[in-house]
């Protein structure tokens, strides 16, 4: 399979981020939580032989040397300007290959399902996204080379990515559409199997 794939994947502020998984794990693990969660989609990113690069657009410095550790790269977040900004921003610097937009909340996700559903997309050459698992939301977001991202993320992203023109995937892939925003989304992720990262946070849990 060719490593074609830049994948783009936002992460907040530890400190902002995840205001609804709050009380998941005591008070001073919550960024670590979420240091891990983004460190296990990068990884598994990584680790899908279709991804020829990840790029973390973040502002966070724990998040920019984690990512780099793991072997990414990072961008700098577009100043207050938001999610969508942020993908848009990064998907610039693919600099015309192929983008996947993955949300940096999804610690139980396998390359495995990753490389399905890239294959799928890259069958239909036209944008695509991933709904998660409600239905409402999107986990992934692909765009064809030379064809703008056009990221509509954020509440009800689902039927806004519809409507925008790009093809759903409703695939089996529990996996990739696991998105962890809330406490009972964590232990769901858990009984997928986590990421070592973010089963480790999980271990100092009470
Ligand atoms: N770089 C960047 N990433 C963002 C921004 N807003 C959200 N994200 C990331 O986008 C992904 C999906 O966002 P959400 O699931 O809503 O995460 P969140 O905003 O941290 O969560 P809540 O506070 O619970 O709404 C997560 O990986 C966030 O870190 C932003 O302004 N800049
Ligand atoms: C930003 C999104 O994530 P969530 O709904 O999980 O906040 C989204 O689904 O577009």
């Amino acid at each position: 399979m060719l490593s074609t794939w830049v994948a783009v994947v936002p992460v907040k502020p530890l400190g902002a981020a995840k205001t609804r998984l709050r009380g998941a794990v005591p008070r001073p693990s919550h960024p670590g939580l979420v240091l891990a969660m983004a460190r296990d989609t990068v990884a598994a990113a990584l680790a899908c032989p279709a991804v020829a690069r990840v790029v973390a657009v973040c502002d966070d410095p724990l998040v920019r040397a984690a990512v780099t550790a793991a072997g990414a790269t990072w961008l700098p977040d577009t100043p207050a300007a938001g999610l969508n900004a942020a993908l848009t921003f990064g998907a610039r610097a693919a600099a015309g290959a192929p983008v996947v937009a993955l949300t940096a909340d999804l610690p139980a996700m396998r390359p495995a399902d990753l490389a399905v559903v890239l294959a799928e997309a890259a069958r239909l050459g036209r944008r695509a996204f991933v709904p998660d698992l409600e239905g409402s939301g999107t986990v992934l977001l692909a765009s064809p080379a030379g064809v703008a991202l056009d990221p509509h993320f954020g509440p009800g992203s689902a039927a806004a990515h519809l409507r925008s023109g790009a093809v759903r995937l409703d695939g089996d892939w529990p996996s990739l559409r696991r998105d962890v925003d809330t406490a009972a989304d964590l232990d769901a992720a858990a009984d997928l199997g986590l990421g070592p990262h973010t089963g480790e946070v999980l271990c100092t849990r009470a």
